[in-house]
């Protein structure tokens, strides 16, 4: 079984994928009389009509038994989806690029700083949520409304990759 090779998260890496969301080597402009750094735009919320709601949530995720074999990633075709660590804890994201099947040989795995945050773009298949912390908390902005948003693909045995922090030490 292949071994992902796990990546440091950075905008041009991700960016087949969507966005990473951190404020370290972004632009800023000054807001409230001097006092706040508005870190604009670092990303937006894709939806697909007009009805569709746009929610705030907060996830807390249990670390999964590692290595982990990628058995199953998902898409959201009708919106974006974006977490962001509230602990500043390091996490992994595990995606492929948008197609109407994940392709085992282009699963890539980044890990995040614990400061940097991601959006999937609509149908970018993901991993769900993968805390390395036994326990982390996550805000989580993504799309309610009709339809179905969530497509999941299991890969055969055969086609499962890996995903070890062994060399890492965690
Ligand atoms: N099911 C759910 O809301 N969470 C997943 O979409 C995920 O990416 O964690
Ligand atoms: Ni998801």
């Amino acid at each position: 079984m292949r071994t992902l090779t796990i990546e440091p998260l950075t905008q041009s890496a991700f960016a087949p994928f969507g966005d990473v969301i951190e404020s370290a080597g972004r632009d800023f402009f000054m807001i409230n009389n001097g006092s706040t750094r508005r870190y604009h735009r670092l990303s937006k919320v894709e939806t697909a009509a007009a009805e569709d709601e746009v929610l705030i949530s907060i996830f807390r995720a249990q670390a999964l038994p590692r290595p982990l074999p990628i058995a199953m990633l998902e898409r959201h075709p009708l919106g974006s989806q974006a977490f962001m660590p509230l602990h500043g804890k390091p996490f992994l994201i595990v995606v492929a690029p948008i197609g109407e099947e994940p392709q085992p040989g282009q699963i890539h795995a980044f890990i995040s700083n614990g400061r940097q945050g991601v959006n999937y773009r609509r149908g970018v298949w993901h991993h769900p949520v993968l805390s390395i912390a036994p326990e982390d908390d996550f805000l989580v902005i993504d799309r309610a409304g009709a339809g179905n948003n969530c497509d999941e693909h299991f890969f055969p045995e055969d086609q499962r990759v890996l995903l070890s922090l062994v060399d890492r030490g965690i």
